[in-house]
């Protein structure tokens, strides 16, 4: 058995803690998580998980285990293990991988800075890599060099979506129940064929439902049941709460799940597990204004646009750009009028990477240029634009995708009705490119300069 470094500090990513809890149930909640917060300088690790990451991922029919498989470039377990280390009430987590993923395991620990994670060898059945997690937090282990939890929660490493309030209801439940699982609605009625592929009988589907992840247990309920379960549990068992019952008698509490949390099986889950990570990343965009102009420019008319067009994102001039980063916006537009140098990109830029930002999601910056190309020939601008190819070859290997948008900008005052016209059509072209570079996050189209 193989242990990691031992416990690290904070979350992987700061922000919210009670992020998707409304009302009562925030309240429920916060006073729960303060008394796992206050009682872990006395009590530490009160609550650790084990994550199973040891699969072939056969049903995924590709040759890497699907925990491994890249998901915007990053594997797929670095989101799962994201979730669960925001969660400071967390102490450990103990992730049982293959031997031969091993070095795997401990580069992604290392390139994605997770944290409080330590390593165990899998075994030959997902019963057998729980129980390896298990042991290593087990007092009665030899060379045992974590503390024995209260409370551990189990979840797949191939669930990512999995929130801090779910994980709080379970735990919680736990504690009073001595165990507890996700679980939702079927989406299929659960039926029983005999021999000869007939329909033996089939279940009421309102008055069953599906088993999934979390699921969290008194640590001393599911050790105790794993150490006495037979070989033929270990071997075919599929669920935990079954070994909790059948060995520890011991009624888990089920809790509704959000349908997030379905367990990534074959390939197109891979794509809706993507499309999430996309939708979630485009959310917010800040529109990073050119410092030279004043505040009727139109660098305000393409921020009025991008609100309408992109339906309940939060645009954000970039004043305090720092406490925008801070808040894991992943999304720039960087506006610049009548210059077709990269000054103020490159400003943000430096920010975006000093920041540490795009080492877990990939930063979308878009250098607008307002320029009138019309009565100044675009082949004047263009050497200067061009650079854009270099400096996005350049951010691409930190992780942020830099491409650059031309919108007409007319100066002539002859005919300012037609103009203006112009440039609305400009503008509502832009404001179509910007949002499909933000919501597809297509890496082909670094370095391109778009025109409006
Ligand atoms: N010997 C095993 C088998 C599975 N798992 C883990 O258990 C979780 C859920 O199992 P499942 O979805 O069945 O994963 P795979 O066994 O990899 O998939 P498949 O059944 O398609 O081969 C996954 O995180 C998987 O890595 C494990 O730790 N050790
Ligand atoms: O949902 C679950 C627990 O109830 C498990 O994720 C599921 O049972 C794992 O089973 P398998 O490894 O056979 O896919």
């Amino acid at each position: 058995m193989e242990l990691g470094p031992p416990g690290g500090s904070g979350p992987a990513e700061p922000g919210p803690r009670l992020r998707g809890l409304r009302g009562a149930d925030a309240a429920a909640s916060a006073s729960s998580l303060s008394r796992f917060g206050a009682e872990a300088g006395c009590r530490a690790s009160a609550v650790a998980a084990v994550l199973p990451a040891g699969g072939s991922g056969e049903r995924m029919g590709v040759p890497t285990p699907k925990q491994f498989c890249p998901i915007l470039e990053r594997p797929l377990i670095s989101y799962t293990l994201q979730a669960l280390e925001r969660v400071s009430w967390i102490k450990d987590i103990i992730v049982a991988v293959t031997r031969e993923n091993m070095e795997t395991m401990k580069g992604i620990i290392q390139r994605y800075q997770h944290k409080r994670i330590s390593l165990v060898e899998a075994g030959v059945t997902r019963h057998r890599s729980i129980f390896n997690g298990l042991k290593a937090l087990a007092e009665d282990q030899p060379n045992c060099r974590l503390s024995k939890p209260e409370v551990v929660i189990i979840h797949d490493a191939v669930r990512p979506f999995v929130e801090e309030d779910v994980l709080l209801k379970v735990v919680t439940a736990a504690q009073e129940h001595g165990a507890s699982g996700a679980i939702r609605p079927l989406v299929s009625t659960v039926i029983s064929p005999s021999a000869d592929s007939c329909l033996d009988h089939s279940l009421e589907r309102a008055r069953y439902r599906a088993s999934e992840m979390p699921q969290a247990f008194l640590f001393d309920v599911i050790y105790d049941a794993y150490q006495q379960c037979s070989d033929y549990d270990l071997e075919f068992g599929t669920e935990c709460l079954h070994l909790a019952l059948k060995y520890s008698h011991i009624k888990a509490k089920l809790v509704e799940g959000s349908p997030d949390l379905w367990k990534v099986t074959y390939k197109r889950d891979l794509y809706a597990a993507e499309s999430i990570i996309k939708e979630r990343i485009s959310q917010k965009v800040c529109v990073v204004m050119d410092t030279k102009e004043d505040e009727e420019h139109v660098g305000h008319c393409l921020e009025e646009m991008l609100k309408t067009e992109l339906n309940h994102v939060k645009v954000t001039s970039g004043q305090d750009l720092q406490q925008i980063i801070l808040e894991q916006c992943y999304n720039f537009v960087c506006v610049n009028v009548m210059t077709s140098d990269f000054e103020e990109t490159q400003r943000l830029l430096n920010m975006v990477e000093e920041s540490n930002l795009s080492i877990l999601y990939p930063v979308v910056v878009i250098s607008v240029h307002f320029l009138d190309y019309e009565s100044v020939p675009l082949g004047q601008k263009m050497e200067k634009v061009m650079q854009i190819r270099e400096f996005a070859k350049e951010a691409k290997k930190r992780n942020i995708l830099l491409s650059g948008l031309l919108i007409y900008f007319p100066q002539v005052e002859n005919n300012r009705g037609l103009e203006e016209q112009k440039l609305r059509e400009s503008l509502r072209q832009g404001t179509t490119i910007i949002s499909a570079l933000i919501k597809e996050r297509n890496s082909g189209l670094i370095g391109q300069l778009l025109v409006a």
